[in-house]
Protein backbone atom coordinates (compact mmCIF):
# COMPACT_ATOMS: atom_id res chain seq x y z
CA UNK A 1 0.00 0.00 0.00
CA UNK A 2 1.36 3.60 -0.87
CA UNK A 3 1.26 5.80 2.30
CA UNK A 4 -0.47 9.03 2.12
CA UNK A 5 0.94 11.99 3.69
CA UNK A 6 -0.65 11.96 7.34
CA UNK A 7 0.23 8.62 7.37
CA UNK A 8 3.50 8.65 6.07
CA UNK A 9 4.06 11.61 9.18
CA UNK A 10 3.20 8.94 11.86
CA UNK A 11 5.41 6.44 9.72
CA UNK A 12 7.87 8.74 10.15
CA UNK A 13 7.23 9.05 13.77
CA UNK A 14 7.39 5.76 14.67
CA UNK A 15 10.35 5.29 12.78
CA UNK A 16 12.17 8.12 14.86
CA UNK A 17 10.74 7.09 18.26
CA UNK A 18 11.96 3.29 17.72
CA UNK A 19 15.52 5.08 17.05
CA UNK A 20 15.08 7.05 20.06
CA UNK A 21 14.74 4.02 22.28
CA UNK A 22 17.39 1.75 20.85
CA UNK A 23 20.14 4.84 21.11
CA UNK A 24 19.03 5.18 24.88
CA UNK A 25 19.12 1.43 25.67
CA UNK A 26 22.43 1.73 24.03
CA UNK A 27 24.01 4.36 26.12
CA UNK A 28 22.69 2.96 29.13
CA UNK A 29 24.29 -0.70 28.65
CA UNK A 30 27.60 1.22 27.17
CA UNK A 31 27.54 3.16 30.90
CA UNK A 32 26.66 0.13 32.57
CA UNK A 33 29.49 -1.59 31.09
CA UNK A 34 32.29 0.98 31.96
CA UNK A 35 30.92 1.12 35.54
CA UNK A 36 31.45 -2.42 35.76
CA UNK A 37 34.97 -2.55 34.15
CA UNK A 38 35.76 0.59 36.58
CA UNK A 39 34.54 -1.36 39.68
CA UNK A 40 36.40 -4.31 38.64
CA UNK A 41 39.79 -2.09 38.76
CA UNK A 42 39.07 -1.20 42.05
CA UNK A 43 37.82 -3.96 43.01
CA UNK A 44 39.11 -6.84 41.87
CA UNK A 45 37.48 -9.25 43.86
CA UNK A 46 34.06 -7.99 41.82
CA UNK A 47 35.72 -8.77 38.75
CA UNK A 48 35.66 -12.31 39.96
CA UNK A 49 32.71 -12.98 41.72
CA UNK A 50 30.46 -11.37 38.68
CA UNK A 51 32.04 -13.73 36.51
CA UNK A 52 32.76 -17.04 38.15
CA UNK A 53 30.63 -18.81 35.89
CA UNK A 54 32.77 -18.19 32.98
CA UNK A 55 36.10 -17.86 34.09
CA UNK A 56 38.24 -20.96 34.93
CA UNK A 57 39.23 -21.00 38.85
CA UNK A 58 42.78 -21.93 39.00
CA UNK A 59 42.53 -23.34 42.72
CA UNK A 60 46.56 -23.19 43.04
CA UNK A 61 46.19 -22.39 46.77
CA UNK A 62 43.76 -25.15 47.26
CA UNK A 63 46.08 -27.27 45.31
CA UNK A 64 49.20 -26.06 47.33
CA UNK A 65 47.59 -26.88 50.96
CA UNK A 66 46.30 -30.01 50.27
CA UNK A 67 49.78 -31.34 48.56
CA UNK A 68 51.21 -29.90 51.84
CA UNK A 69 48.60 -31.60 54.17
CA UNK A 70 48.56 -34.77 52.73
CA UNK A 71 52.34 -34.53 52.71
CA UNK A 72 52.54 -33.79 56.77
CA UNK A 73 49.86 -36.54 57.18
CA UNK A 74 51.45 -39.17 55.35
CA UNK A 75 54.92 -38.81 57.98
CA UNK A 76 52.67 -39.56 61.19
CA UNK A 77 51.12 -42.78 59.02
CA UNK A 78 54.49 -43.47 58.37
CA UNK A 79 55.53 -43.26 61.94
CA UNK A 80 52.53 -44.53 63.21
CA UNK A 81 53.20 -47.97 60.78
CA UNK A 82 57.19 -48.04 61.83
CA UNK A 83 56.17 -47.88 65.50
CA UNK A 84 52.93 -49.65 65.74
CA UNK A 85 52.16 -51.63 63.21
CA UNK A 86 55.29 -53.23 61.84
CA UNK A 87 55.52 -57.22 63.21
CA UNK A 88 51.74 -56.83 64.18
CA UNK A 89 50.71 -60.64 64.09
CA UNK A 90 47.06 -60.38 63.80
CA UNK A 91 45.14 -58.25 61.15
CA UNK A 92 42.40 -57.63 63.85
CA UNK A 93 44.40 -55.21 65.92
CA UNK A 94 42.71 -52.23 65.01
CA UNK A 95 44.31 -49.52 67.30
CA UNK A 96 47.26 -48.92 64.56
CA UNK A 97 45.24 -48.07 62.34
CA UNK A 98 42.75 -46.18 64.40
CA UNK A 99 45.65 -43.64 66.04
CA UNK A 100 46.67 -43.09 62.43
CA UNK A 101 42.84 -42.25 60.94
CA UNK A 102 42.67 -40.02 63.88
CA UNK A 103 45.61 -38.57 63.94
CA UNK A 104 46.55 -37.48 60.49
CA UNK A 105 42.29 -36.38 60.27
CA UNK A 106 43.58 -34.08 62.77
CA UNK A 107 46.59 -32.78 60.85
CA UNK A 108 44.74 -32.01 57.87
CA UNK A 109 41.43 -30.36 58.96
CA UNK A 110 43.72 -28.10 61.24
CA UNK A 111 45.14 -27.07 57.47
CA UNK A 112 41.95 -26.59 55.64
CA UNK A 113 40.90 -25.06 58.69
CA UNK A 114 43.60 -22.45 58.76
CA UNK A 115 43.51 -21.43 55.45
CA UNK A 116 39.87 -22.03 54.23
CA UNK A 117 38.11 -21.04 57.40
CA UNK A 118 34.77 -20.67 55.65
CA UNK A 119 35.03 -24.55 53.80
CA UNK A 120 32.94 -27.68 55.11
CA UNK A 121 34.50 -31.08 55.64
CA UNK A 122 33.57 -34.55 54.97
CA UNK A 123 35.62 -36.99 56.82
CA UNK A 124 35.92 -40.69 57.10
CA UNK A 125 36.39 -40.58 61.09
CA UNK A 126 34.28 -39.04 63.92
CA UNK A 127 36.21 -38.96 67.51
CA UNK A 128 33.18 -40.50 69.63
CA UNK A 129 35.71 -43.62 70.44
CA UNK A 130 38.35 -40.86 71.58
CA UNK A 131 36.27 -39.39 74.71
CA UNK A 132 35.80 -43.04 76.09
CA UNK A 133 39.20 -44.00 75.53
CA UNK A 134 41.56 -41.86 77.17
CA UNK A 135 44.17 -43.69 76.80
CA UNK A 136 43.51 -44.33 72.81
CA UNK A 137 43.49 -40.71 72.42
CA UNK A 138 46.93 -39.63 74.74
CA UNK A 139 48.74 -41.82 72.55
CA UNK A 140 47.78 -39.91 69.26
CA UNK A 141 47.87 -36.76 70.83
CA UNK A 142 51.68 -38.06 71.75
CA UNK A 143 52.24 -38.92 68.27
CA UNK A 144 50.25 -35.95 66.53
CA UNK A 145 52.11 -32.78 68.41
CA UNK A 146 55.18 -33.76 67.33
CA UNK A 147 54.85 -34.09 63.69
CA UNK A 148 56.16 -31.42 61.33
CA UNK A 149 57.26 -30.73 57.61
CA UNK A 150 61.25 -30.00 57.40
CA UNK A 151 60.76 -26.83 56.17
CA UNK A 152 59.35 -24.74 58.95
CA UNK A 153 57.79 -22.11 56.38
CA UNK A 154 55.12 -24.78 55.21
CA UNK A 155 54.78 -25.95 58.33
CA UNK A 156 53.65 -22.80 59.62
CA UNK A 157 51.01 -22.48 56.22
CA UNK A 158 49.57 -25.24 57.62
CA UNK A 159 49.21 -23.37 61.03
CA UNK A 160 51.81 -25.18 62.77
CA UNK A 161 51.25 -28.03 65.41
CA UNK A 162 48.62 -28.28 67.28
CA UNK A 163 47.54 -26.16 70.28
CA UNK A 164 46.64 -29.29 72.65
CA UNK A 165 44.55 -32.71 72.80
CA UNK A 166 41.34 -30.68 73.68
CA UNK A 167 41.81 -29.12 70.37
CA UNK A 168 43.00 -32.34 68.38
CA UNK A 169 39.73 -33.66 69.54
CA UNK A 170 37.04 -31.08 68.44
CA UNK A 171 39.42 -30.58 65.57
CA UNK A 172 38.80 -34.63 64.23
CA UNK A 173 34.82 -33.80 64.62
CA UNK A 174 34.91 -30.86 62.05
CA UNK A 175 34.77 -33.46 59.52
CA UNK A 176 31.04 -34.15 60.21
CA UNK A 177 29.50 -32.06 57.14
CA UNK A 178 26.76 -33.82 55.28
CA UNK A 179 28.27 -32.96 51.84
CA UNK A 180 25.73 -31.79 49.16
CA UNK A 181 25.77 -30.26 45.47
CA UNK A 182 26.71 -26.70 46.75
CA UNK A 183 29.33 -25.24 48.26
CA UNK A 184 33.13 -25.91 48.85
CA UNK A 185 33.65 -29.15 50.54
CA UNK A 186 36.56 -31.08 50.87
CA UNK A 187 36.22 -34.75 51.33
CA UNK A 188 38.95 -36.79 53.54
CA UNK A 189 39.95 -40.09 53.41
CA UNK A 190 42.96 -39.84 56.55
CA UNK A 191 43.81 -43.50 55.66
CA UNK A 192 42.26 -45.18 52.85
CA UNK A 193 43.17 -48.97 52.45
CA UNK A 194 43.25 -49.80 56.39
CA UNK A 195 43.75 -53.34 55.74
CA UNK A 196 46.85 -52.51 53.27
CA UNK A 197 48.26 -50.22 55.88
CA UNK A 198 48.28 -52.69 58.53
CA UNK A 199 49.95 -55.14 56.11
CA UNK A 200 52.40 -52.91 55.31
CA UNK A 201 50.93 -52.55 51.18
CA UNK A 202 49.68 -49.98 49.42
CA UNK A 203 47.49 -47.37 51.41
CA UNK A 204 46.57 -43.99 50.78
CA UNK A 205 45.95 -40.20 52.84
CA UNK A 206 43.79 -38.90 50.30
CA UNK A 207 41.95 -35.38 50.05
CA UNK A 208 39.31 -34.07 47.17
CA UNK A 209 37.84 -30.50 47.14
CA UNK A 210 34.21 -30.41 45.90
CA UNK A 211 33.11 -27.25 44.68
CA UNK A 212 28.67 -27.34 44.14
CA UNK A 213 29.16 -31.10 43.22
CA UNK A 214 32.18 -31.05 40.95
CA UNK A 215 35.71 -32.72 42.41
CA UNK A 216 37.97 -29.47 41.60
CA UNK A 217 41.12 -30.69 43.54
CA UNK A 218 42.57 -33.68 44.29
CA UNK A 219 45.80 -34.97 46.17
CA UNK A 220 47.03 -38.37 47.13
CA UNK A 221 49.99 -39.55 49.34
CA UNK A 222 51.01 -43.02 48.90
CA UNK A 223 53.40 -44.00 51.06
CA UNK A 224 54.50 -47.01 50.35
CA UNK A 225 54.34 -46.92 45.97
CA UNK A 226 57.20 -46.53 44.33
CA UNK A 227 58.98 -43.65 43.71
CA UNK A 228 60.13 -45.02 40.02
CA UNK A 229 56.82 -45.01 37.99
CA UNK A 230 58.29 -48.48 35.97
CA UNK A 231 58.97 -50.15 39.07
CA UNK A 232 57.11 -53.62 39.03
CA UNK A 233 55.47 -53.73 42.51
CA UNK A 234 54.47 -57.30 43.62
CA UNK A 235 51.26 -58.39 41.38
CA UNK A 236 49.37 -60.63 44.32
CA UNK A 237 49.92 -58.00 47.42
CA UNK A 238 50.78 -55.08 46.26
CA UNK A 239 53.76 -55.09 48.77
CA UNK A 240 56.48 -52.63 49.07
CA UNK A 241 59.57 -52.61 47.96
CA UNK A 242 62.68 -53.40 50.05
CA UNK A 243 64.25 -49.83 50.49
CA UNK A 244 61.85 -47.89 51.64
CA UNK A 245 63.63 -44.89 50.56
CA UNK A 246 62.43 -45.87 46.73
CA UNK A 247 58.83 -45.53 48.38
CA UNK A 248 56.41 -42.48 48.48
CA UNK A 249 54.83 -40.83 45.40
CA UNK A 250 53.07 -37.57 46.38
CA UNK A 251 49.83 -37.36 43.36
CA UNK A 252 47.45 -34.63 42.82
CA UNK A 253 45.60 -32.84 40.01
CA UNK A 254 43.36 -29.49 39.19
CA UNK A 255 40.23 -30.10 36.87
CA UNK A 256 41.73 -28.37 33.75
CA UNK A 257 45.54 -28.11 34.19
CA UNK A 258 46.28 -32.02 34.27
CA UNK A 259 47.66 -34.48 36.97
CA UNK A 260 51.05 -34.33 38.25
CA UNK A 261 53.61 -36.50 40.96
CA UNK A 262 56.40 -35.79 43.05
CA UNK A 263 58.25 -38.10 45.50
CA UNK A 264 55.87 -37.91 48.80
CA UNK A 265 59.35 -37.39 50.85
CA UNK A 266 60.93 -34.54 49.27
CA UNK A 267 58.85 -31.81 50.95
CA UNK A 268 57.12 -28.82 49.18
CA UNK A 269 60.39 -27.62 47.29
CA UNK A 270 60.70 -30.76 45.07
CA UNK A 271 59.43 -30.04 41.49
CA UNK A 272 56.61 -32.05 40.38
CA UNK A 273 56.13 -33.63 36.92
CA UNK A 274 53.03 -34.24 34.93
CA UNK A 275 51.36 -37.62 35.00
CA UNK A 276 49.08 -39.47 31.71
CA UNK A 277 47.49 -42.74 31.63
CA UNK A 278 49.23 -45.34 28.94
CA UNK A 279 47.55 -45.11 25.78
CA UNK A 280 46.16 -48.70 24.98
CA UNK A 281 46.07 -49.33 21.36
CA UNK A 282 45.21 -53.22 22.39
CA UNK A 283 42.60 -53.45 25.02
CA UNK A 284 44.27 -57.52 25.04
CA UNK A 285 47.08 -56.21 26.48
CA UNK A 286 45.65 -54.03 29.16
CA UNK A 287 46.28 -55.08 32.73
CA UNK A 288 43.89 -54.36 35.78
CA UNK A 289 44.93 -52.85 38.77
CA UNK A 290 41.68 -54.19 41.44
CA UNK A 291 41.13 -54.69 44.91
CA UNK A 292 42.55 -57.13 47.78
CA UNK A 293 39.46 -57.39 49.70
CA UNK A 294 36.93 -59.88 47.95
CA UNK A 295 34.39 -58.29 50.39
CA UNK A 296 34.85 -54.96 48.55
CA UNK A 297 34.41 -56.15 44.67
CA UNK A 298 33.42 -59.13 42.56
CA UNK A 299 36.77 -60.65 41.55
CA UNK A 300 34.59 -63.32 39.95
CA UNK A 301 32.91 -60.92 37.83
CA UNK A 302 36.42 -58.85 37.14
CA UNK A 303 38.02 -62.09 35.76
CA UNK A 304 35.06 -62.46 33.76
CA UNK A 305 35.29 -58.91 32.10
CA UNK A 306 38.97 -59.46 31.56
CA UNK A 307 38.07 -62.24 29.83
CA UNK A 308 35.67 -60.55 27.64
CA UNK A 309 38.29 -58.16 26.44
CA UNK A 310 40.74 -61.04 25.90
CA UNK A 311 42.95 -59.78 28.55
CA UNK A 312 45.48 -62.53 29.74
CA UNK A 313 48.03 -60.49 31.89
CA UNK A 314 47.53 -61.13 35.57
CA UNK A 315 45.81 -58.28 37.41
CA UNK A 316 47.72 -55.83 39.89
CA UNK A 317 46.07 -56.19 43.36
CA UNK A 318 46.49 -52.67 45.35
CA UNK A 319 44.25 -51.55 48.71
CA UNK A 320 43.06 -48.13 48.59
CA UNK A 321 43.36 -44.98 45.58
CA UNK A 322 46.76 -46.59 44.63
CA UNK A 323 44.23 -47.81 42.67
CA UNK A 324 43.83 -44.44 40.65
CA UNK A 325 47.09 -43.42 40.84
CA UNK A 326 48.47 -46.56 39.52
CA UNK A 327 46.74 -46.10 35.93
CA UNK A 328 47.11 -42.81 36.10
CA UNK A 329 50.61 -42.84 35.67
CA UNK A 330 51.05 -46.46 33.39
CA UNK A 331 51.50 -48.17 36.13
CA UNK A 332 48.33 -50.38 35.01
CA UNK A 333 45.16 -49.17 32.55
CA UNK A 334 42.08 -50.51 34.43
CA UNK A 335 40.76 -49.89 37.99
CA UNK A 336 36.83 -52.23 38.30
CA UNK A 337 35.32 -52.02 41.59
CA UNK A 338 32.44 -54.17 40.67
CA UNK A 339 29.58 -54.39 43.46
CA UNK A 340 29.83 -57.11 45.70
CA UNK A 341 26.69 -56.19 48.09
CA UNK A 342 23.84 -54.61 45.93
CA UNK A 343 22.87 -52.10 48.56
CA UNK A 344 26.54 -50.69 49.44
CA UNK A 345 27.06 -46.66 48.99
CA UNK A 346 30.27 -45.88 48.10
CA UNK A 347 31.57 -43.14 50.19
CA UNK A 348 32.59 -39.94 48.90
CA UNK A 349 36.18 -39.71 50.35
CA UNK A 350 37.29 -43.73 49.19
CA UNK A 351 37.13 -41.93 45.64
CA UNK A 352 36.81 -37.71 45.14
CA UNK A 353 40.46 -37.26 44.76
CA UNK A 354 41.28 -40.48 42.59
CA UNK A 355 38.68 -39.48 40.10
CA UNK A 356 39.64 -36.00 39.14
CA UNK A 357 43.68 -37.56 39.61
CA UNK A 358 42.20 -40.22 36.86
CA UNK A 359 40.38 -38.03 34.78
CA UNK A 360 43.28 -35.25 34.41
CA UNK A 361 45.93 -37.99 33.23
CA UNK A 362 43.42 -38.99 30.38
CA UNK A 363 41.28 -41.40 31.67
CA UNK A 364 37.47 -41.45 32.16
CA UNK A 365 35.81 -42.54 35.69
CA UNK A 366 32.46 -43.80 35.79
CA UNK A 367 30.35 -46.67 37.65
CA UNK A 368 29.24 -49.70 35.98
CA UNK A 369 26.36 -48.16 34.03
CA UNK A 370 29.02 -45.69 32.48
CA UNK A 371 27.63 -42.83 34.39
CA UNK A 372 29.91 -40.22 35.92
CA UNK A 373 30.57 -40.30 39.77
CA UNK A 374 28.21 -38.20 41.53
CA UNK A 375 29.68 -36.34 44.66
CA UNK A 376 26.57 -34.27 44.90
CA UNK A 377 24.62 -36.24 46.68
CA UNK A 378 25.89 -36.31 50.43
CA UNK A 379 28.61 -38.42 52.29
CA UNK A 380 27.80 -41.45 49.85
CA UNK A 381 27.94 -41.79 45.92
CA UNK A 382 24.11 -42.64 46.58
CA UNK A 383 23.51 -42.25 42.42
CA UNK A 384 26.30 -44.53 41.31
CA UNK A 385 27.05 -48.57 41.78
CA UNK A 386 30.76 -49.42 41.74
CA UNK A 387 33.30 -47.60 39.46
CA UNK A 388 34.99 -48.24 36.18
CA UNK A 389 38.22 -46.34 35.23
CA UNK A 390 39.75 -46.67 32.17
CA UNK A 391 41.93 -44.31 29.45
CA UNK A 392 38.69 -42.60 27.63
CA UNK A 393 39.20 -44.27 24.43
CA UNK A 394 39.17 -47.60 25.91
CA UNK A 395 36.92 -47.01 28.71
CA UNK A 396 33.24 -47.49 26.46
CA UNK A 397 34.36 -51.08 25.46
CA UNK A 398 35.47 -52.08 29.51
CA UNK A 399 31.61 -50.64 30.09
CA UNK A 400 30.16 -52.90 27.35
CA UNK A 401 32.50 -55.75 28.72
CA UNK A 402 30.92 -55.06 31.93
CA UNK A 403 27.35 -54.51 30.92
CA UNK A 404 27.06 -57.68 29.86
CA UNK A 405 28.99 -60.11 32.48
CA UNK A 406 26.31 -57.83 34.99
CA UNK A 407 23.45 -58.55 32.55
CA UNK A 408 22.84 -54.53 32.71
N1 LIG B 1 31.40 -53.73 50.96
C1 LIG B 1 32.22 -52.79 50.53
N2 LIG B 1 32.28 -52.52 49.20
C2 LIG B 1 33.09 -51.58 48.73
N3 LIG B 1 33.93 -50.83 49.52
C3 LIG B 1 33.91 -51.07 50.85
C4 LIG B 1 33.06 -52.05 51.41
N4 LIG B 1 33.28 -52.05 52.75
C5 LIG B 1 34.20 -51.09 53.00
N5 LIG B 1 34.57 -50.51 51.85
C6 LIG B 1 35.50 -49.41 51.64
O1 LIG B 1 36.64 -49.87 50.96
C7 LIG B 1 37.70 -49.04 51.32
C8 LIG B 1 38.99 -49.69 51.03
O2 LIG B 1 38.98 -49.92 49.66
P1 LIG B 1 40.11 -50.67 49.00
O3 LIG B 1 40.07 -50.28 47.57
O4 LIG B 1 41.41 -50.54 49.74
O5 LIG B 1 39.63 -52.14 49.20
S1 LIG B 1 40.09 -53.26 48.26
O6 LIG B 1 41.52 -53.47 48.42
O7 LIG B 1 39.70 -52.83 46.92
O8 LIG B 1 39.33 -54.39 48.58
C9 LIG B 1 37.50 -48.80 52.75
O9 LIG B 1 38.14 -47.59 53.05
P2 LIG B 1 39.02 -47.49 54.38
O10 LIG B 1 38.08 -47.75 55.53
O11 LIG B 1 39.46 -46.07 54.33
O12 LIG B 1 40.13 -48.47 54.27
C10 LIG B 1 35.98 -48.75 52.91
O13 LIG B 1 35.48 -47.44 52.93
MG1 LIG C 1 38.72 -45.45 52.46
MG1 LIG D 1 39.93 -44.68 55.75
MG1 LIG E 1 37.43 -47.21 57.29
Amino acid sequence: MIPTSSSSRSYLARVLSRFLICSTLILALSVALKTRSRLSLLFPSFASSSSQHTAIMSYTQERYIAELAVQRASLLTQKVFFEKAKGTVSKDDKSPVTIGDFGAQALIIQAIRKNFPNDEIVAEEESRELYEDKALSAEIWRLVKDIKLDDAESDSILGGPLASEEEMLKIIDQGNSAGGASGRIWALDPIDGTKGFLRGGQYAVCLGLIVDGDVKVGAIGTPNLPVDDAATIDASTGAQQADSSANGVLFSAVLGEGATSRPLGSGALATSKSISMRPVPDIAQAVFCEGVEAAHSAQGDNAAVAGLLGITAPSVRLDSQAKYCSIARGAGDIYLRLPVKKDYQEKIWDHAAGDIIVREAGGQVSDIYGNRLDFSKGRTLAANKGVVAAPKAVHGQVIDAVKSVLKL
